[in-house]
């Protein structure tokens, strides 16, 4: 019998109404009583460790919830988090990187409905993250209606359907039909040799995020460089191209980066990859030294910009970071 520990961290799946909406209240105890099945297949020991709606989880919370992983890793087969689908993403992503080179399944999941509601989709979420925990499979993943995705290529995609989480320009990792799971990659990590598990989570917070909309006047970048951000992803236009017409951005931009400021840049566009180097409007971005998103999910990318600060100064070291694939994250090449 496999040995799992339940972390619960809040979210709908353990809500109930509050005197302002929803709020989490239901305890880890309470939840595996509503899991009778899981009981009989699985030895599991629980514990509560936030209480949170994930919009109030921030990159404090995705340390403290590494820092459990971490302790209790060699003692289980696998880990699953409850956790609120909204930033769910982000936590998934952030957890990616900070846990190196995981080699056991560590399943993020929640519910668009409370799990004493009718209509729960939160029993069947836990179940896909139980029998996510059965096959072995490694990394991070999110375990939601019937899907199992990785971590770092999941965005949330639907305020109010079950089927919330999609993974964005990669394949599942599985899926649930009627005869159980089916695996299509075991191992989210694209190393060849398994190298050992280890914590890195220092993280800078000092990263913020850009839409950019047809008229964005240059000078947001002066006001960014002024409150001493280290990192700015830019989400761009299309394939990738930004305007340098009449509004220029691109002198602001080569002023960030020769301020020693890692910018990253992606497309607004959610599906497949951006490519700077096919218009004009996006090789003048390349030229000042802004760094390409290739495929990766803009969730993936502010954590791994906050994540890559934390490892380093060094602008280079920097871009180094986003040339490398840490848990299937990115396409490279
Ligand atoms: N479905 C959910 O879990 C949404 C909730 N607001 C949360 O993210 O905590």
């Amino acid at each position: 019998m496999k040995k799992v520990l339940l972390l619960t961290t809040g979210g709908t799946i353990a809500a109930r109404n509050g005197e302002q909406g929803l709020v989490p209240d239901i305890k880890c105890q309470d939840i595996l009583e509503m899991l009778p099945e899981i009981k009989g297949c699985f030895e599991v020991d629980s514990q509560d460790i936030l209480n949170l709606d994930s919009s109030n989880v921030q990159p404090e919370e995705w340390q403290y919830i590494a820092e459990i992983v971490t302790e209790n890793l060699a003692l289980y087969d696998g880990i699953i988090i409850t956790h609120g689908t909204d930033t769910m993403a982000y936590t998934a992503s952030a957890l990616s990187y900070m846990l190196q080179n995981l080699d056991k399944p560590v399943i993020l999941t929640g519910a668009q409905i409370p799990i004493e509601k009718m209509f729960t989709d939160a029993k069947r979420n836990l179940q896909a993250a139980f029998a996510a925990v059965n096959t072995d499979i490694k990394g991070v993943a999110i375990a939601f209606d019937d899907k199992i995705i990785n971590g770092c290529r999941a965005v949330k995609v639907r305020t109010l359907g079950f089927n919330a989480f999609e993974s964005i320009s990669a394949p599942y990792v599985g899926e649930v039909y009627a005869d159980g799971m089916h695996v299509y990659r075991k191992d989210m990590h694209p190393a060849k040799e398994q190298k050992p598990f280890c914590l890195k989570k220092e993280l800078c917070t000092d990263v913020f995020l850009l839409k950019l909309i047809p008229g964005t006047n240059p000078e947001i970048f002066d006001r960014l460089l002024d409150m001493k951000y280290r990192g700015i992803v830019i989400e761009a236009f299309g394939a990738g191209g930004t305007h340098f017409e009449r509004r220029n951005l691109i002198p602001k931009l080569h002023k960030l980066v020769e301020n020693g400021i890692s910018i990253v840049a992606c497309s607004q566009c959610l599906y497949e990859k951006s490519d700077f180097s096919m218009y004009e409007v996006g090789q003048k971005l390349l030229e000042c030294g802004v760094i390409p998103g290739r495929d990766m999910t803009t969730e993936a990318i502010v954590t791994k910009l906050m994540w890559a600060l934390g490892q380093t100064k060094d602008p280079q070291k920097i871009r180094e970071i986003f040339d490398t694939d840490y848990a299937g994250e990115v396409t490279l090449g």
